[in-house]
C-alpha cells in the first residue's frame, strides 16, 4: 500500500526523507544533503494562474545527466499524429480485444495505437492506444514528451512507479502521468490490457458543473496523488522516451527514481471510477453524455473539447415514456469508445466486449443496435438498474484516424455495419 493525498491539482510538498524539502524558498543556495532542485514545467511560465502548473522537484542527481539518446527500435505499433498512414474512415469501427503478447512484452514495448486526431507538434490533439503487458518494465522507464498519459486499465493491476511517487491502479481506477513525467510499469497479476489516451494538448481537468452546483459527478476529493518516494540504486537503468514521435534511449548508471521530495501542483494521480456521482433524468429523454463527464482537456474553443474522458458506469434508468438508452445520433465530434466490463446498454446484440474498441467518426450514423432497438422500444419502464458495467469514451473534436495496424489487424470487425442493418421501414399512414 503506499500512500496518497486526496484532492485534484492541489499544490502539494511532500518528502520522502526529513528535511529534504527545502522551506520558504525554491531553489536554496544550497539544497538539503546535496539534492539538486529541478523545476518541471507543465504549463508555459507565464500560462495564467489557474492553468500554470508546475512542480519542484528535489532529486539525489540532475536529470541533465545523462548521454545522448539514440533511436530505440522496439514498440513497433506505437504511432504519433499527425495520422496519415491510411485515409481517414467514415465507417463505423469496432475491435476484438488486443490479444496478450505470447513472447515477454512490457508496458511500453506492449503499447498499440488505434489512431488519434491533430497534430503533436501542433500540441493538439490525442494519441489513442491499447498496451497488452506481460512483463515488468524493471530497470526501464519511460516517459511521453509528447503528451500526458491518461491510463484506463482493464484487465489487470498495474504497479506504477513515477518520479513523484508510487500509483497502484486496478481496472476500474485511472491513472494520469503528466507529459514529461518518467515512470516505469510492473504488473502484480502478471498480464495486464487496457487503454491510455496520450493528450499533446491542453492538460485534462475537472469540468465545469454550471447549474449542477459545487458537487457531483468527480469529486476533487476521490483524486489521489502518491507522496515523495525514491530508490537509491547505482545500477544500470535504460530510460526511453517519445519525442514528436519518435522513440529514442539513453542509459543511466543509477535509478531515475532517485527524487526525494517535491511540491506543486503538476503531478501524477489515480482516480477510482466508481467514486463517480453519476447524475441523469429523472423524468423523462435521455440527456446527452456530456453529463458523464470525468475530465476535459479543452481546445481554444469554448465547450469544444480536444477530448473528453466520458464514463457510463452503473446506474438507475427511470426515465418515463422514454427510449432509454442512447439514441441514433450523428456528432459533430468523434468518439472512441472502449469496454472494462459488463455490457454497453446500446450493444445488446453483442459484438462489443470487455477490452475491444469502436470509432463512430463525426457526422456518421450510429447509435442502437437492432437487438437494443426492438428491446428498448417495447420494455416495462419500470425503474430498472444498469449494473455492473463500465464503458467510456474519449470524444474528440477532430476526427479519429485509425493507423494501418487498426485497419488490417485481423481483430477488426467486419461486419460491424451489420448491427444497424434490419430495422423495417417506418409505416406512415396511408
Ligand atoms: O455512441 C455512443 O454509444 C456514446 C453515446 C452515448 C449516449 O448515451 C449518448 C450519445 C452517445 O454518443
Ligand atoms: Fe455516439
Amino acid at each position: 500500500m503506499h500512500d496518497y493525498t486526496p484532492g485534484f491539482g492541489n499544490h502539494i510538498a511532500t518528502e520522502a526523507v526529513t528535511g529534504a524539502l527545502p522551506i520558504g524558498r525554491n531553489s536554496p543556495q544550497r539544497a538539503p544533503f546535496g539534492l539538486y532542485a529541478e523545476q518541471l514545467s507543465g504549463s508555459a511560465f507565464t500560462a495564467p494562474r489557474h492553468e500554470n502548473r508546475r512542480s519542484w522537484l528535489y532529486r539525489m542527481r540532475p536529470t541533465a545527466q545523462h548521454g545522448a539518446f539514440t533511436r530505440y527500435a522496439g514498440t513497433p505499433l506505437l504511432r504519433t499524429a499527425p495520422f496519415d498512414e491510411t485515409p481517414p474512415s467514415p465507417n463505423r469501427l469496432r475491435w476484438d480485444p488486443l490479444p496478450m503478447p505470447d513472447t515477454a512484452t512490457d508496458f511500453v514495448d506492449g503499447l498499440v495505437t488505434y489512431g488519434g486526431t491533430g497534430d503533436v507538434a501542433a500540441q493538439s490533439g490525442v494519441g489513442i492506444h491499447c498496451y497488452a503487458a506481460t512483463a515488468d518494465m524493471n530497470d526501464r522507464a519511460f516517459f511521453s514528451a509528447d503528451g500526458e498519459l491518461l491510463i484506463v486499465p482493464q484487465h489487470g493491476r498495474l504497479a506504477i512507479d513515477t518520479e513523484l511517487g508510487r500509483i497502484e491502479v486496478a481496472p476500474l481506477q485511472i491513472a494520469l502521468i503528466p507529459r514529461g513525467v518518467r515512470f516505469r510499469v510492473a504488473l502484480p497479476d502478471g498480464a495486464a490490457r487496457g487503454y491510455v489516451c496520450e493528450n499533446y494538448g491542453a492538460p485534462f481537468r475537472l469540468p465545469d458543473l454550471g447549474p449542477i452546483g459545487a458537487n457531483g459527478l468527480a469529486n476533487p476529493r476521490d483524486f489521489e496523488t502518491p507522496h515523495a518516494w525514491f530508490e537509491d540504486r547505482d545500477t544500470p537503468f535504460e530510460v526511453i522516451q517519445k519525442f514528436q514521435g519518435g522513440l529514442w534511449t539513453t542509459m543511466l548508471d543509477h535509478s531515475p527514481f532517485d527524487v526525494v521530495a517535491w511540491h506543486g501542483n503538476l503531478a501524477p494521480w489515480r482516480y477510482d471510477l466508481t467514486r463517480f456521482n453519476t447524475i441523469n433524468t429523472v423524468s423523462f429523454d435521455h440527456p446527452d453524455p456530456s453529463i458523464f463527464t470525468v475530465l476535459t482537456a479543452p481546445s481554444d474553443t469554448p465547450g469544444t473539447a480536444n477530448c473528453d474522458f466520458v464514463i457510463f458506469p452503473p446506474r438507475w434508468m427511470v426515465a418515463e415514456d422514454t427510449f432509454r438508452p442512447p439514441w441514433f445520433h450523428r456528432n459533430v465530434m468523434s468518439e472512441f469508445m472502449g469496454l472494462i466490463h459488463g455490457a454497453y446498454d446500446a450493444k445488446e446484440g453483442g459484438g462489443f466486449v470487455p477490452g475491444g474498441a469502436s470509432l463512430h467518426n463525426q457526422m456518421n450514423g450510429h447509435g442502437p443496435d437492432q437487438a437494443t432497438f426492438d428491446k428498448a422500444s417495447s420494455a416495462d419502464l419500470k425503474p430498472v438498474k444498469i449494473d455492473c458495467t463500465m464503458a467510456f469514451m474519449f470524444e474528440t473534436r477532430h476526427v479519429v484516424r485509425p493507423t494501418r495496424w487498426a485497419i488490417e489487424s485481423p481483430t477488426m470487425q467486419l461486419d460491424y455495419d451489420d448491427a444497424w442493418a434490419g430495422f423495417t421501414k417506418a409505416a406512415l399512414p396511408q
